[in-house]
């Protein structure tokens, strides 16, 4: 967990209240037994077993000492044996659940057999079980506690050592001959870390109750010293004579393992293990600098409804993820505009990172657990998907209406850069697509099947027959990308979106991904949104291009007038792409600089440090502007000396005499 995600989950009221709780008890730790343990100690035969006085307010034990004070000064005891017993728990938790990861595979099943053999008794018998063992005394049930919730964190450690250790990463590290030990420590401990430390925190509440139970149970901590478990055992005998002797140690108890396990779910929110959704605060519009003062004559566009044949109108759009911004959230997509309307085929291209997969996974709801998706107006395929003025999509219906999951299901199609990872691996191929028409449309087994077969023969997958019996990995990467747009025309989409569908794939098998979407598109006659960081792959497809920078649209226009991009950053993205007529002899062309990270996007236009044009005046918020017949920028000092040249005179704007391709564009 990096600090920004502890300073959001003290952040939230939950977090911050335990936090605060944790820390009372810890200086409690701390300071009562020094201030207050002779106190505690100290017996007053005058006042044996009495209820409530001046001179002591919770009462006296049955040798006249201070409840108040002896509960006080157990606080340090009952916290250390709880997280030494955590400690010891985590420790040996680890320990198991890793071993499996990194031993041989007979080794490793025997040590997952013992563990789920272990996680099958109940946590408290096996405590109870290793406590006679260990002995009765404060270190037997240290290590009881300790072991005793030993094999369910090591089934936890297991679970999430065996995803991560399947990753491409791994497995390179294990080629370069990286050794067991930092295998472990560098490479699978880290990425498992944030669910551990969440279960840990919430392990030390447990952990509290269960020493406090043992304790009680006189298995625990013995005499003359004492814990909240034994102060509570000793005033239970006394319990109608002086109520709070029982009921101070029980409150001390519930209040720390309250402490422990609520930062624990707050830690969880904050890292995703179980978010809950959150409105997001709405981004503050930097109104436009003045037109009249000369910086810009820009015209920003009055709100519009969109166009009646729009299969997706998308305004204001933001995905934020809890992070290091000023308000404790990034935002990766950040204000995204975006109109499609029907058979249109639209490009949205960027640099990597600029938010294009974000946009298009929160189009089809299907953005990351943790990330909180708003938008002012999201229309998907006829269905307004946002309440309304920066609604954060919640749990709550729409989103989870079957009615919208079957209008989303049949009328959006999405197409994933990883064929492979998006077909069920255990599942025949020609099943998987059957799967759409009998969820959606309530097909029998056959006509689903048949459909299948009909729809991989649309898409040119030879001996479609014998092809849709077949599972993925029988599949070539090409192959699997065509069946990845046949499961989208199982039914009839009115929009396909192809997220980097050719990214994958070589070049002459990109060649007939892109030819397949464009004849599905006239077949079909759905809108396509295509992504893809390579403009000149959009270029052949798309009749209009979308371009995206640092999480919104900074330019779009139709893909026959990329020669007159208007926003330098447009422009320094064509200059990178080599043709026919580039110099070999020099180094290829490449946008200089980086993109901001999204924590610290500078305020107004986020290309400003890259671009050679920007100035004072790009402080300030660029809208997104018709600098020409559709094409809209946002810029403050689009580049407009092509229209200029083709006598299109744009809307007033101060035409630069300089060539972006010659200042914009650097050589790497
Ligand atoms: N699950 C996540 N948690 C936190 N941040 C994320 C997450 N997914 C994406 N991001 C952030 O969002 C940014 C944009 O991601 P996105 O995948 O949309 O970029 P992209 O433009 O599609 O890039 P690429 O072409 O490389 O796929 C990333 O740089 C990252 O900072």
């Amino acid at each position: 967990m990096g600090r920004a995600q502890w300073r959001a989950a003290l952040r939230n009221p939950v977090g911050a209240v335990a936090a605060g709780l944790l820390v009372l008890l810890a200086i409690l730790a701390i300071v009562a037994p020094i201030l207050w343990g002779d106190a505690a100690e100290a017996t007053d035969p005058a006042a044996l077993s009495q209820g409530s006085t001046s001179d002591h307010p919770l009462g006296t034990d049955a040798l006249g000492r201070d409840i108040m004070f002896r509960v006080l000064v157990a606080t340090r005891y009952s916290l250390g044996l709880a997280l030494l017993a955590t400690a010891i728990c985590v420790v040996a938790g680890v320990i198991l659940g890793v071993l499996p990861a990194v031993l041989g595979r007979r080794s490793g099943r025997l040590v997952v057999a013992a563990v789920n053999l272990a996680v099958a008794f109940p946590a408290l018998l096996l405590a109870l079980f290793f406590a006679v063992i260990f002995g009765v005394g404060a270190r037997g049930a240290v290590l009881a506690i300790g072991l005793a919730g030993a094999p369910s964190f090591a089934r936890l450690v297991q679970t999430n050592v065996a995803a991560v250790s399947g990753r491409d990463f791994v497995a390179a590290a294990r080629v370069a001959g990286v050794g067991r030990f930092r295998l472990i420590v560098r490479h699978l401990l880290p990425n498992v870390g944030e669910p551990l430390v969440v279960n840990a925190t919430v392990l030390a509440g447990g952990a509290l109750l269960a020493f406090a139970g043992l304790s009680f149970l006189g298995l625990g901590v013995q005499p003359p010293a004492y814990d909240w478990g034994r102060l509570l055992g000793e005033g239970l005998d006394r319990i109608y004579i002086n109520p709070s002797a029982a009921l101070a140690p029980g409150v001390a108890v519930v209040i720390a393992g309250l402490a422990f396990t609520l930062l624990g779910e707050a830690i969880a929110q904050v890292v995703g293990i179980r978010t809950t959704r959150r409105i997001l605060p709405r981004r503050s519009a930097t109104p436009p600098a003045d037109p009249a003062d000369g910086a810009s004559t820009a015209t920003a566009p009055a709100p519009t409804e969109p166009a009646p044949d729009a299969v997706l109108a998308v305004e204001g759009l933001r995905v934020g993820f809890p992070g290091a911004g000023p308000d404790g959230w990034t935002y990766p997509v950040d204000g995204v505009d975006l109109t499609v309307r029907r058979g249109e085929t639209v490009g949205i291209v960027g640099e990597s990172g600029s938010g294009k997969s974000l946009t298009a996974l929160s189009l089809a709801r299907l953005a990351p657990e943790r990330a909180v998706v708003t938008a002012d107006r999201l229309d998907v395929v006829g269905l307004s998907l946002a309440g309304g003025d920066g609604d954060a999509l919640g749990d709550e219906p729409p989103r989870d209406d079957p009615a919208v999951r079957k209008h989303l299901g049949t009328r959006l199609a999405m197409v994933f850069q990883d064929p492979m990872t998006s077909f069920n691996p255990s599942m025949r191929v020609g099943w998987q697509l059957a799967e759409v028409a009998r969820v959606h449309e309530g097909q029998g087994r056959r006509a689903a099947l048949a459909r299948a077969i009909d729809r991989l023969r649309t898409v040119r997958v030879p001996a479609p027959q014998r092809r849709a019996h077949q599972y993925p990995h029988e599949y070539s990467g090409g192959m699997r990308q065509r069946a990845m747009v046949a499961m989208g025309l199982m039914s009839e989409p009115e929009l396909i979106i192809a997220d980097e569908p050719t990214t994958a794939l070589d070049v002459t098998v990109q060649r007939q991904v892109l030819r397949l979407l464009r004849e599905v598109q006239r077949e079909t006659g759905a809108a396509v949104v295509l992504i893809s960081h390579d403009i000149a792959v959009v270029a052949q497809l798309c009749q209009r291009i979308v371009v995206m920078y640092a999480g919104r649209v900074v330019e779009e226009l139709p893909a026959d007038r990329l020669d007159r991009a208007a926003h330098p950053y447009t422009r320094a993205l064509l200059g990178s792409v080599p043709d026919l007529t580039t110099d070999r002899e020099l180094p290829l062309a490449t946008v200089p600089g980086r993109p901001p990270d999204p924590a610290s996007r500078p305020a107004g236009c986020a290309f400003a440090p890259r671009c050679s044009f920007a100035d004072d005046v790009c402080r300030a918020d660029p809208r997104l502007a018709t600098v020409a017949p559709d094409q809209r920028a946002a810029c403050w000092h689009p580049r407009l000396d092509d229209q200029k040249q083709h006598g299109q005179e744009p809307h007033g704007q101060e035409p630069h005499g300089r060539q972006p391709h010659e200042e914009g564009v650097s050589r790497a």
